[in-house]
């Protein structure tokens, strides 16, 4: 850009578009066609410019040291209802938000409002300067009581007007998340749980008639829960993905901003690694290598991985006491021991650039899930005697493989997630990861090692057709609303209804975020019923999955909503009056 005021990657600062607020963006760059300026915010929003809309730094700084001075900072202050009522400590960040709309807009008023803010459009910018000025007023009047002040507590990064990206919260602020799981009651009652489950399922499925609702079976003696050589597969198989996860291969994403502005870089070769993890046993079952031994030595696997993630959780409780504020989750600080190892205290432990959640939920466990399916593939044809898998077996070791594949190829979606963006990583997501996924989810393939079942032709295309149809509803809405979040003015999406939120962000109101407030928890759901289908309705045990997918996802579903309604307080319930089924389109 040679003859333009503003180069590539000069840091200036840009007008919001419908206010007279200016915040620190980055220039991408210019389009002499249209005369504007790609730029980009803290919090990845991208928007088109006018020159006249951008202002270097420098003029601000020298500006905002004397307040008096500046007639839009003058204005802002006194007239922000937002700023008066964030004065007082006592009120939460979602009553503030709601103060500055009902402060500011009359119910009566505010009824219209809703209507309006529902009608708005993304890509706010388009190149005509008249249709750009039309837009420009209409987001004033549409986003008036949104845009006027960021929020504090949300982990948004967008700065304030004129100020530089805003501090951590307090950690006092950060005390007061009220904790999930049940509490500190919970949590001791979940680490039992969890892992005593596993070991329960893990036994019944042998049993000849296996039952979830069946009194335990007798537990094994001590030794056979242990194995060395177990134990060495598991650590080779964790450093072989660790190995192939750093490697210079494939893309790097960047994350959400976090509460510093900061954003975090991950190298999302999952795809990769999950071809040459296949590649890799397949060379090994042809070199004689007998895989079958992961079904005769579960229990021995199942006992190292949870060593091993009990191992991990302790670094990571460790670790999150020697670590800064701005590098904790909201969640996870309740003081009690127990609670905090469990929640998971540190958003994002990294040893140099190696992000462990990141690759404890994409890797071991996820292309583990797949061998131990592809395994238990094996093992039927050795235990039944078959040439060739069931078509029980094929089905779900597909599903599931497409399931994982697809995650692993859009595995920078999984930086827009719950997990990612919110949640600490502790004992919950590291036993999740590495023991829970592997092991439980192949249940269904580790049954119908031992328990048969023929499936008709017809009965093969209704499930493949119902698999299908539950893909293709996680997928777009996933990818609908990771592009969103990546980039709020794709013009890919511009046919898309929107409400602004006071934190910058504003949320999908329709295409798939119109139809229910979680769609892809729908399609996941629909999947899981795929999955269970195959192994028939002799008993309970192959639908394990798809009960503690119901609880899992209506539990997720309703800490989502909780922690939106914290972030984006009024315009979260404008969403839900709008939208107004979670999961399931008029039943849930
Ligand atoms: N197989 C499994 O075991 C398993 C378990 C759990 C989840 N999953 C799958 O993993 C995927 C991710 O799930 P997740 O639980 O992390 O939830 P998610 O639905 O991907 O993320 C929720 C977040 O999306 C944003 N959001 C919500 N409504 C929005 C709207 N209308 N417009 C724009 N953004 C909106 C909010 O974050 P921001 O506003 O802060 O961006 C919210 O916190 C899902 O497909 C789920 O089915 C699978
Ligand atoms: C121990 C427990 C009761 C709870 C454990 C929860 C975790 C096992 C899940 C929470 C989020 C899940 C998740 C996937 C796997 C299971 C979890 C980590 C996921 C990686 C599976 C592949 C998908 O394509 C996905 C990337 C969308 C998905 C993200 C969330």
């Amino acid at each position: 850009m040679p003859t333009v005021k503003y180069q590539k990657g000069d840091t200036v600062m840009g007008r919001w578009p419908g206010s007279s607020l200016y915040y620190e963006v980055k220039v991408l760059g210019f389009k002499p066609r249209t005369q504007l300026y790609t730029v980009i915010y803290k919090d990845g929003t991208e928007l088109e410019l006018k020159e006249q809309d951008i202002k270097s730094v420098s003029g601000f700084q020298t500006r905002s040291r004397s307040r008096s001075r500046s007639p839009s900072r003058r204005r802002s202050r006194s007239r922000s209802p937002a700023r008066t009522t964030r004065r007082s400590s006592s009120r939460t960040t979602a009553a503030v938000a709601a103060t500055a709309v009902t402060e500011s807009a009359p119910s009566s008023r505010r009824d219209s409002k809703l209507k309006d803010t529902v009608e708005v459009r993304l890509s706010p910018l388009v190149s005509a300067a008249a249709s750009e000025a039309k837009v420009e007023a209409e987001s004033e009047k549409n986003q008036g009581p949104y845009n006027l002040r960021r929020r504090k507590a949300d982990g948004d990064a967008k700065p304030e007007l004129l100020e530089k990206a805003k501090a951590p919260p307090a950690p006092a602020a950060i005390h007061s998340t009220p904790l999930d799981f049940g509490g500190k009651i919970g949590a001791y009652f979940w680490l039992l749980f969890l892992p005593a489950w596993v070991l329960f399922v893990i036994l019944q499925v042998n049993l000849k008639d296996p039952s979830l609702v069946n009194a335990p079976p007798p537990l094994p003696p001590l030794d056979a829960f242990w194995d060395a050589q177990a134990l060495g597969f598991v650590i080779l198989w964790i450093l072989f993905q660790a190995l192939l996860y750093i490697l210079p291969v494939g893309k790097l994403s960047e994350g959400m901003p976090l509460r510093s502005g900061e954003r975090l870089k991950y190298r999302t070769n999952g795809f990769f690694a999950i071809v040459v993890s296949a590649i890799v046993a397949g060379i090994a079952v042809h070199q004689g290598v007998d895989l079958t031994y992961v079904h005769s030595h579960f229990l021995q696997l199942a006992t190292a991985t949870f060593i091993i993630s009990v191992l991990l959780s302790i670094y990571l409780y460790v670790r999150s006491r020697y670590a800064s504020s701005a590098e904790l989750a909201l969640g996870g600080n309740s003081g009690n021991v127990v609670y905090d190892f469990f929640k998971g205290h540190e958003l994002n432990p990294r040893i140099k650039n190696f992000d462990l959640k990141f690759f404890c939920e994409m890797r071991p466990g996820l292309i583990g899930w797949c061998l131990i399916n592809f395994a238990m593939a094996l093992a039927e044809m050795k235990q039944q005697n078959l040439d060739a898998p069931s078509y029980a077996m094929i089905l779900v070791n597909l599903f599931q493989l497409l399931y994982v594949v697809d995650g692993l190829w859009n595995e920078e979606a999984i930086l827009t997630t719950m997990d990612l963006m919110h949640d600490g990583f502790g004992f919950m997501l590291a036993f999740g990861d590495l023991v829970w996924v592997p092991f439980t989810y192949t249940l269904q393939a580790y049954y119908l090692v031992s328990h048969p079942n023929s499936l008709s032709l017809p009965a093969v295309t209704a499930i493949v057709i119902l698999k299908l149809i539950g893909f293709y509803i996680f997928r777009k809405s996933n990818s609908e609303k990771n592009a969103f979040r990546r980039n709020p003015s794709d013009p890919k999406l511009s046919h898309l209804k929107t409400i602004p939120t006071a934190t910058g962000k504003s949320l999908l109101v329709s295409g798939w975020w119109g139809v229910v407030r979680h769609p892809n928890y729908l399609g996941d759901l629909i999947m899981a019923l795929a999955w269970s289908l195959p192994c028939g309705f002799s008993h309970l045990l192959p639908w394990y999955y798809m009960i503690y997918f119901i609880i899992l996802l209506v539990h997720r579903d309703s800490r989502d909503m909780s922690e939106c309604r914290r972030k984006y307080g009024s315009a979260w319930d404008e969403y839900c009056r709008t939208v107004r089924y979670r999961i399931i389109p008029r039943v849930y």
